[in-house]
């Protein structure tokens, strides 16, 4: 039993919100319920008023945040204490973006230096191939990025420039390959050209088994266009923090842009691992990220927790995942180059809170992170929207749009923004039986099917939304996005006093996998494991049903 579910605040929540009025009494009781429960920080616009929240609860869930100590562990992490208890590591994302006056110790050294070393690295290489100055083994410039790495070696860069389409340099297009499937790197390498393609092997361990794979076979298909062994210098660079490993694999010392142990490959995309992203959009660009980051750095360090947005969010988290039951959490993103940030903030959140231990090892007797999930709108409405309005599970829904397009085209993002906040209100205020009813008014059916098909169009409504708004998809407005994310993942593993910076439930399916690889390749079927491993294992080494 832990203390958390012990504390009088727990308990007293428990009690409170079983006893909450609909949202509709909500805002029928509080017309300055918009006005009370949004906040503006970074650029960023969140509307939290459709929540199953009153001052009470809020006053309820900060008692909450204080009592687990929120403003000292912000605190520790921002000053490089080591908060990675099992790995014994800081957690130092947030120096990736500092400013280059600032000092932060981390392992006994301040790491601004290094950081900044790094970008200055990163900004001349970036250069130097934008500007053509670059040059592959025939001497011509580079035309396509070959990126290399996988979960946050991947999403981060994918996800980022994906985004930022927008801002994307004339003359340089961007290739992502992550999965250990052949078809992912074969059908980017048939349409490239050796001589201009640049390859970014991202790997902060230099010791995963998909990235040291897919890059060998990179490496054989360009020595097999013809170049030679001398040649991969000007066509392979190297992003890890093993350097030495990295050296031995063959990448020229001079390719190899560090990180750092501080650094968790979840949040990392701020460091070297963003080189894609710089190619892509120039390192002015990507300073413009960092910014943004930084931006929403300040305001989660120096902002009370009742105005400050990732505390507001993450607290809304914890009220569905501990007293309402949400196992899930949704995220829609009303914008087309955003729809991959649900699977980038799925790694983020999943990877970090996915615990179900205490810091000191004690059982949790509550439910931590979530289910992340989502997709871009307003695809998704006729997708899974359904399930949302009318299913038996809770599931709290982000919505994210900004208000200007990159594309203004008559009437689509005035059809885009009223499907988002049409969702969000009907997620609210649902459909009563005699609203069914009213509208069932002139049906041709009969009574019996009138009051048959009401019931079916009841939607109970109280479904928790909220609503991020920005001006427009920029680099910067991106950056706090992103950063916002990052803190509201601290601070529910905070609550839950979990450590949301190792992933120790990532390693022994890599394990199993290699032994089953092992066994694979073996002169005999495999007999030792379980009969279901056994038979799958032999049904591969025969190739066919
Ligand atoms: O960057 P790498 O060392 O190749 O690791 C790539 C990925 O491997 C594992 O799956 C970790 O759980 C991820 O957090 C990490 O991003």
């Amino acid at each position: 039993m832990t203390t958390l579910t012990q504390s009088t605040t727990w308990k007293a929540l428990k009690n409170h919100t079983s006893q909450l009025p609909h949202m509709r009494e909500l805002f029928a009781q509080n017309p300055q319920r918009f006005e009370q429960m949004s906040v503006a920080a970074c650029g960023l616009f969140l509307d939290y008023s459709k929540n199953r929240v009153n001052d009470e609860t809020l006053k309820l869930l900060f008692s909450l945040a204080k009592e687990a100590k929120l403003s000292e562990k912000i605190t520790a992490m921002f000053n490089g204490d080591v908060i990675n208890n099992t790995e014994q590591r800081s957690v130092l994302h947030t120096a990736l973006r500092s400013k280059a006056t600032q000092t932060i110790i981390a392992e006994g050294a301040n790491i601004v230096p290094e950081v900044q070393q790094t970008l200055a690295k990163m900004a001349k290489f970036v250069g130097s191939v934008q500007s053509g100055d670059w040059k592959g083994y025939t001497g011509k410039a580079i035309t396509d990025i070959v990126s290399i790495g996988i979960g946050g070696s991947f999403l981060g860069p994918k996800i980022v420039s994906q985004a930022l389409r927008p801002y994307w340099r004339d003359g340089l297009n961007c290739h992502f390959v992550a999965n250990v499937d052949a078809s992912s790197i074969c059908e980017k390498l048939i349409h490239l050209n050796a001589e201009t393609t640049l390859f970014v092997m991202s790997s902060k361990s230099f010791d995963t088994q998909e990235t040291l794979t897919n890059t060998l076979s990179a490496k054989d298909w360009f020595l097999a266009q013809g170049a030679s062994q001398q040649d991969v210098a000007k066509h392979f660079v190297a992003v890890t923090s093993n350097v030495a490993k990295a050296t031995e694999f063959g990448m020229d010392a001079n390719n190899i842009f560090p990180m750092w142990d501080w650094v968790g490959g979840r949040y990392s995309l701020w460091s070297a691992i963003g080189l894609p992203i710089a190619l892509l959009i120039g390192m002015d660009n990507f300073i413009a990220l960092l910014e943004g980051a930084h931006q929403m750095d300040e305001h989660f360090v120096n902002t009370p927790i009742e105005q400050n947005m990732p505390v507001i969010m993450a607290m809304l988290s914890v009220l569905y995942g501990n007293f309402h039951g949400a196992q899930a959490h949704v995220i829609l993103t009303y914008d087309h180059n955003l729809r991959g940030l649900p699977a980038y903030f799925q790694q983020l959140d999943m990877e970090s809170n996915g615990k179900s231990v205490t810091l000191d090892g004690t059982d949790v007797d509550y439910s931590t992170g979530p289910v992340i999930w989502g997709g871009e709108g307003t695809n998704g409405q006729h997708a899974y929207h359904q399930l949302l309005h009318q299913g038996t599970a809770l599931i709290p829904a982000d919505f994210i749009m900004p208000l200007q397009s990159h594309n203004p085209l008559g009437k689509h993002h005035d059809q885009l923004a009223s499907n988002c906040f049409g969702q969000t209100q009907a997620l609210m205020q649902g459909r009563t039986y005699d609203e069914a009813l009213a509208e069932l008014s002139n049906s041709p059916l009969d009574d019996a099917q009138i009051a048959l098909i009401a019931k079916h169009k009841v939607m109970s409504g109280n479904k928790p939304s909220n609503t991020l708004l920005m001006n427009k998809l920029t680099p910067t407005t991106l950056g706090a996005l992103i950063a916002l994310y990052e803190h509201k993942t601290f601070v529910q593993g905070a609550i839950w006093q979990i450590n949301s910076f190792d992933q120790w439930g990532v390693e022994l399916g890599k394990q199993l996998g290699n032994d089953v690889l092992d066994r694979i390749g073996a002169k005999e079927g495999a007999t030792q494991l379980d009969s279901s491993s056994n038979a799958l294992i032999n049904l591969y080494r025969q190739g066919q049903l």
